[in-house]
């Protein structure tokens, strides 16, 4: 058997996202107690009590434990659609569209049709409405039929009049709303609009519990009992239907009951703080850092992503790309050794402007060895994010 690597242990620097959030001892104290019942009969206490707790929150009438948000997602989306030939319509950086493996076109059979804001921040209903396809009976098109929209988008917050607007169209031109709430509760630290208010907007809500909010796995998909029946359906077909649920349900309701706003509103505080660095030192910011994301525009700063990373080993943060991510365990030290990579990095593109002809990368492979001067031992492999 080979060498096992280190063990990760803290992500007190750890800046490639907050899936990286590690359970806390409260949770893991939480788990020793947790039921232990067939979740796939629906027989696990603390899988119903969290289900039942988040779409109470939501304002809906049940939820459904998603062991990822990847599968709340694409359950959800297959839930809503019915007759085929038919689309999803949303933004370009959608992660349901760029990071769930055509899941849509797999499980759903549904074309995308995907979205550059106008605004370059978020698609207002204008967008909408120039780029979906009507069901008026042309036999070229596929009509669309849900719009999912993510919020947050980015870190970047969908301001609630907007929403309400596009709700109200999206119920007289018969087209779902689905939410990718990856980071709603975010949204909800940020702006005070309460989770309940989102859940009269959107249809269903994938709620990740795994992101900022710290617990190891999941989502909760909240909606109506109807819907959250035959999402219960396509969790099963997906291989979703877990059983003993309720040690992961208990360490997420550890942190739904806990402070999660201080702990969330927290980590806007070190978004913003690095974003003002980063404006003080004229390095071009790709999109507003609302809540806990900071994007670095990597192609208008003609930054290498590479150097970026490699500089972070130097400074002993991990980043990935242009995104850096902020959440609840990042110490302040890590925030203040984030900002020497990237002034160092930014600097380095001055002397060395990097152009890339493909998108932005982002994700790494793997952590890497570096040398005393914070160089890489072994090439760092970045992949599109
Ligand atoms: C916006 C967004 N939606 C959905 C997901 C999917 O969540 P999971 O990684 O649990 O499948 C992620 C990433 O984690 C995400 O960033
Ligand atoms: C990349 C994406 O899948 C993941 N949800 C993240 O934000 O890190």
């Amino acid at each position: 058997m080979s060498e096992l690597p280190e063990a990760y242990t803290s992500a007190s620097n750890d800046f490639r996202s907050d899936t990286f959030t590690t359970p806390s001892p409260e949770m893991m104290q939480a788990a020793m107690t947790a039921s232990i019942g067939d979740a796939v009969y629906n027989e696990d206490i603390d899988t119903i009590a969290l289900e039942q707790r988040v779409a109470q929150l939501a304002g809906k009438e049940a939820g459904l434990f998603c062991v990822s948000g990847t599968l709340s997602n694409q359950i959800a989306l297959r839930c809503h659609l019915m007759q085929p030939p038919y689309s999803i319509l949303c933004d370009y950086r959608a992660h349901v569209y760029t990071h769930e493996a055509a899941g849509l076109a797999i499980l759903s059979q549904a074309m995308v049709v995907p979205v550059i804001p106008s605004n370059g921040n978020y698609m207002t209903l204008e967008d909408i409405k120039r780029h979906y396809i009507p069901e008026d009976g042309d036999i070229h098109g596929a009509p669309t039929k849900v719009l999912s929209l993510e919020n947050t988008l980015h870190g970047i917050v969908y301001p609630l009049e907007e929403l309400v607007r596009i709700k109200a169209w999206c119920m007289e031109n018969d087209i779902k709303l689905h939410c990718d709430g990856a980071r709603i509760w975010n949204a909800v630290a940020e702006t005070g609009v309460p989770l309940k208010q989102f859940g009269e907007i959107f249809d269903s809500i994938s709620i990740c519990l795994s992101k900022s909010l710290g617990a190891p796995m999941g989502s909760i998909l909240v909606g109506n009992f109807k819907f959250i029946k035959k999402c219960n359906h396509f969790r099963k077909q997906q291989g979703g239907g877990v059983r003993q649920s309720g040690m992961m349900c208990r360490m997420a309701s550890v942190a739904v009951e806990g402070n999660w706003k201080e702990k969330l509103q927290r980590s806007h505080r070190m978004a913003h703080d690095l974003a003002d660095f980063c404006r003080s030192h004229n390095i071009p910011l790709e999109s507003p850092a609302d809540t806990n994301f900071v994007f670095l525009d990597l192609q208008k700063a003609k930054m290498n992503p590479d150097i970026l990373v490699k500089k972070g080993l130097k400074y002993q943060v991990k980043l990935m790309g242009g995104r850096v991510s902020m959440h609840y365990q990042i110490s302040e030290e890590s925030l203040e050794r984030v900002k020497l990579a990237v002034i160092e990095a930014f600097q380095h593109a001055q002397q060395n402007p990097f152009d890339t002809e493909g998108p932005t990368k982002i994700y790494r492979s793997e952590s890497t060895e570096i040398d005393i001067d914070g160089n890489a031992i072994g090439e760092i492999q970045t992949y599109k994010y």
